[in-house]
């Protein structure tokens, strides 16, 4: 059995467990369970509950359901708790309402709420929803929205109403939460896209729920790269521990090659090779870089990194296409992606693992538009052309050509945005694919600690991609400790 707390699975998936569990436990069990998560949350997130105006917004399924018990537990402790119905007819669930009126609290109408709540509970939709939210509810999300910007916390229940359970789209109105508390497992569409905006911080009640299958996506933590990062031994030498080799950078780019290196020597191989045009500044910035003027003179290496401020010249094409025809990890990226759209082939026709990175507007060259479900693109353009992409953004996708989860990770911060940062991540998974790690869980290694060194820097300042350099050691040092 996966993690629940850290496996996403789909809402099929979801329902198939939950009717498993409910077969063996009395009626309306589950909902208390999830109810009673999320009371404990809201009474969390509120400086006191006594005297607190609490609004519940309620449609008419589960969902609705167990914000209705959630506000019976709050007004019995002393919550002045106002529930609004997201459908013409009231027809919310009977049994939450009969609760949440028998511990004093009531359903009103929006109009009647005077005072802005200092809690408002979303639960208008969960994973029965489906499409945009419709214009009963979709009103009561533009109320929620201007509570929240006059100070209100907003916690919604399961997922923000609005959003797609599977895929992370909001396809009309939607809620915006500050803490999401989800049942059972995390959902996809709480870990990326526009699903991972809306969600805020995301909590896992565990109501007991277990799967058979895989899910479809796993949440990449500190814990699971620590086990895959390669670490010295007593009969290693820096042959052993893997050589990646960078052909990146040219001499109108030098930038591209010394952040590229420079990843790299935060991974866990014991040399790093440079091939290219840029050595006079790979040589002054990192001393402890061997360098050459091309891949052919380079020497032996266990795997390459090639494409970013190559260009896309002739020379490029020559640099890419001889790192394509070895029999190594390939890492391609930024120019290297360039070259490789126009010639698909090339990475098509590879045995040994690849991984490619773009950002949104390479992808759209390579597999056309990324569109709004994030997990589907990475793995469609995964599986088109037998690689691992991990697709940059907010979130960083990483999916192989198989059917196996794909990896989120949600370790970096959106300082990250800046010039010359994608060239680090390259190096250091390049580093990590040297060291004999696979291919999908290199790049969410490299993804884990590049996103964790992205985070230190903004702690510290200003975020440049030199600076995400710097943080790198100790983002290494953190995560695998
Ligand atoms: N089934 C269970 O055992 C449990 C379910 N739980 C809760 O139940 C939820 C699922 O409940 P439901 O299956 O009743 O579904 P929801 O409460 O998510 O949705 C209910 C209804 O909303 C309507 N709807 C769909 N799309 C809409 C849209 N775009 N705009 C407006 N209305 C729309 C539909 O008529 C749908 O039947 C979960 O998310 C979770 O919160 C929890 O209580 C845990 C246990
Ligand atoms: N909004 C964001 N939030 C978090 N990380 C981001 C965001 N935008 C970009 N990033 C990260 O910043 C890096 C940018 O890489 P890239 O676009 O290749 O830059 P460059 O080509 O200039 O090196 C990637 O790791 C990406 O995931
Ligand atoms: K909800």
């Amino acid at each position: 059995m996966s993690d629940v707390l850290t496996g996403a699975w789909p809402v099929e998936a979801i329902r198939a467990a939950e009717h498993e569990v409910m077969a063996h436990v009395p009626p309306g069990a589950l909902m208390r369970r999830a109810a009673a998560g999320l009371a404990r949350r809201c009474v969390e997130v509120l400086d006191r509950v006594y005297g607190t105006p609490v609004v519940l917004l309620v449609g008419k399924g589960d969902n609705g359901g167990d914000a209705l018990y959630a506000g019976a537990a709050l007004a019995r402790r002393g919550a002045v708790v106002r529930a609004i119905a997201g459908v013409q007819d009231e027809r919310v669930h009977r049994a939450g309402l009969t609760a949440l009126r028998a511990a004093g609290g009531r359903l009103v109408e929006l109009e009647d709420v005077r005072e802005r709540p200092a809690l408002v509970v979303d639960g208008l939709l969960g994973i029965g929803g489906r499409g945009g939210l419709r214009p009963d509810s979709a009103r009561l999300a533009v109320a929620a929205e201007q509570w929240r910007a006059q100070g209100s916390v907003v916690v919604a229940v399961d997922l923000p109403s609005g959003v797609d359970a599977d895929t992370g789209e909001v396809a009309g109105a939607a809620v915006t939460a500050d803490v999401t508390v989800a049942f059972g497992s995390l959902k996809a569409g709480l870990l990326v896209g526009e699903g991972a905006v809306r969600a805020g911080l995301v909590e896992v009640v565990d109501i007991g729920l277990s799967f058979p299958a895989e899910p479809l996506a796993r949440l990449v933590t500190a814990d699971a790269v620590a086990r895959w990062w390669p670490r010295p031994g007593p009969s290693d030498d820096k042959y052993t521990r893997g050589v990646v080799g960078i052909a990146a950078g040219s001499e109108q780019y030098p930038g591209a090659a010394v952040l590229g290196t420079g990843g790299a020597l935060s991974g866990p191989s014991g040399y790093v090779r440079y091939a290219g045009a840029a050595r006079d500044a790979v040589r002054t910035a990192h001393p402890e870089v061997v360098s050459a003027t091309s891949v052919a003179d380079a020497g032996r290496v266990q795997a390459w990194v090639v494409g970013s401020g190559l260009g896309t010249d002739d020379e490029a094409e020559d640099a890419v296409r001889q790192v394509l025809a070895t029999d190594l990890p390939v890492l391609l990226d930024a120019d290297g992606l360039t070259i490789v759209a126009r010639e698909p082939a090339l990475v098509r026709e590879r045995e040994a693992p690849t991984v490619l990175t773009p950002h949104d507007r390479e992808y759209a060259r390579l597999a056309g538009d990324v569109g709004p479900d994030r997990i589907d693109a990475a793995r469609r353009a995964a599986r088109e052309l037998g690689v691992t992409v991990l697709l940059k953004g907010y979130r960083t996708v990483i999916a192989g050509p198989d059917d196996a989860p794909v990896y989120v990770v949600k370790a970096g911060v959106p300082e990250l945005a800046t010039a010359g940062t994608g060239d680090v991540l390259s190096g250091v998974i390049g580093s990590l694919l040297a060291g004999g790690v696979p291919p999908a869980e290199a790049a969410a290694a490299g993804a884990f600690v590049h996103g964790t060194a992205g985070r230190l820097a903004a702690e510290a300042g200003p975020v440049v991609a030199s600076r995400v350099l710097d943080h790198l050691p100790a983002a290494v040092q953190r995560t695998i400790r």
